[in-house]
């Protein structure tokens, strides 16, 4: 492991020889080397979302082959993995529900269209086909797992294919925060600034994360500008429209609706029916009419579960050869939703969203420092756990490195009385709470 990150340096020098700058920074630079394994022959490399693997299978594969051959000979075939797919046991209870999806790609041609998605849809197509010509930016909003994302991805393929000569910027919010937070840590924001701002295409998903973080937001801010003044085409998505997230600045609300704003709600029956057989027709499985209807009049609300659900069958039919009628259908459909219960929080995923939110890390809230920024984050940590977790108080002291339980009252007070006195601080500690609630 050692020497394959040791090595990886030479596999990036031979990349960067092959390809022009911009396609190094946005493609290679972003890769990291998880493992060699040379008794299987697998150069395991981790990418840092689902478009980009699909971007580095359909374009670079062959030179990420070539430049592994080059340093450690022939024999060693690259492979490529996303955040998802490291394994954890919270990862795993959640995988029927993932998004990540090896039987088809999300493009147009898999997206079925209803009335409660076809606006959106006509949206993101007119995009695809003239960008920055129609609306910019495009803003579209939903509920989780109605096809943000799915959309998203089909805006890149499309324009992908019919310009292949375009720079595509895909990324999440959260993951937009993460890099920058990197980026000032470690004195790179030049080349932060070069790979978002030299973008012909700039994908935002879940762009409610970047809300309420100071440094974030004014970075966006210019990325935004630079962009649009440039005629490049902009496509952010949220879980809520730009006037609902509380903590957004008011020059970036301004701007997101510059553009046009689509709206994706649940689908109605006739377009679940019409899923569901979609789906079933992908996994190659024969679904009869009366399971169709009664997973459609069960799930109503998330395209995500019913696809859960059709995979599910597959896999009962499959592996216990259990027949795919009503009983099964049933049994499937009560697994998804007992899976989709949502995972308890834990306090570290609370210290993280408050450390990027203060633009700290998740040491030093754990840490005795005092210094003004991480005292206020502490504090709003304390807070949040206290509300999500309802721990008591003498645990979390102990979370925070053994403080003890008139500390973390006296936490709690604070941030109560400056969301009493402080729209501002009020906002920032309810977005916070909404974005750890809605993973
Ligand atoms: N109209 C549709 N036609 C076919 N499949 C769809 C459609 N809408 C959503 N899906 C599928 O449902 C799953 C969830 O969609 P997606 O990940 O795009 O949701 P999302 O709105 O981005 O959710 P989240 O906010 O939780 O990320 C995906 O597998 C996607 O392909």
């Amino acid at each position: 492991m050692e020497s394959f990150t040791e090595a990886w340096s030479f596999i990036c020098e031979y990349c960067k020889k092959h390809i022009t700058e911009v396609a190094y920074t946005t493609w290679i630079s972003r890769i990291e080397p998880v493992s060699l394994d040379f008794a299987k022959g697998i150069a395991l490399l981790k990418a840092p979302n689902e478009f980009h693997r699909q971007t580095l299978n359909r374009c670079y594969m062959d030179l990420l082959n070539d430049a592994v051959a080059e340093i450690f000979g022939p024999g060693i075939q690259v492979q490529i993995c996303v955040p998802e797919d490291v394994p954890s046991a919270e990862k795993e209870e959640e995988e029927d529900a993932s998004s990540q999806n090896d039987d088809y790609e999300f493009t147009f041609d898999t997206f079925i269209v209803g009335p409660s998605n076809k606006f959106a849809h006509a949206a993101s197509m007119a995009v695809a086909t003239k960008p920055a010509t129609l609306y910019n930016p495009l803003f579209i909003y939903g509920n989780s797992g109605l096809g943000k994302t799915h959309l998203l991805y089909a805006i890149c393929n499309e324009i992908a294919r019919r310009h292949p000569e375009m720079n595509i910027v895909y990324i999440k919010g959260d993951e937009f925060t993460n890099e920058l937070i990197e980026a000032i840590r470690h004195g790179t924001t030049a080349e932060f600034h070069q790979r978002y701002r030299k973008a012909d295409v700039f994908l935002v998903d879940d762009i409610q994360f970047i809300a309420g973080k100071e440094s974030t937001q004014e970075e966006f801010f210019h990325t935004f500008n630079t962009l649009y003044e440039a005629k490049k085409q902009i496509v952010l998505t949220s879980d809520r429209p730009p006037k609902d997230i509380a903590t957004l600045e008011e020059r970036l609300l301004t701007r997101f609706e510059w553009g046009l704003t689509a709206d994706i709600q649940p689908p109605d029956f006739e377009t679940r029916i019409a899923i569901i057989k979609r789906k079933a027709e992908l996994l190659g499985i024969d679904l009869p009419n009366n399971v169709i209807e009664y997973i459609a009049n069960r799930l109503k609300n998330n395209i995500r579960q019913l696809e859960g659900t059709v995979k599910k069958m597959k896999a009962y039919y499959l592996l216990n050869g259990d027949a795919l009628n009503l009983s099964t259908a049933q049994m499937a459909v009560s697994d998804i939703i007992n899976n989709e219960q949502p995972v308890p929080v834990t306090v570290e995923k609370i210290i993280e969203e408050v450390a990027r939110t203060y633009g700290t890390s998740p040491e030093d809230i754990r840490s005795s420092k005092r210094s003004a920024n991480i005292s206020n984050a502490r504090q709003v940590a304390m807070y949040v756990v206290r509300e999500i977790t309802q721990m008591p108080m003498t645990s979390i002291g102990e979370e925070f490195g053994g403080r003890d339980h008139s500390t973390v009252v006296y936490a709690i007070q604070q941030v109560e009385k400056g969301m009493a006195r402080d729209p501002k601080t009020k906002g920032t500690v309810e977005d916070i709470i909404k974005n750890i609630r809605d993973r």
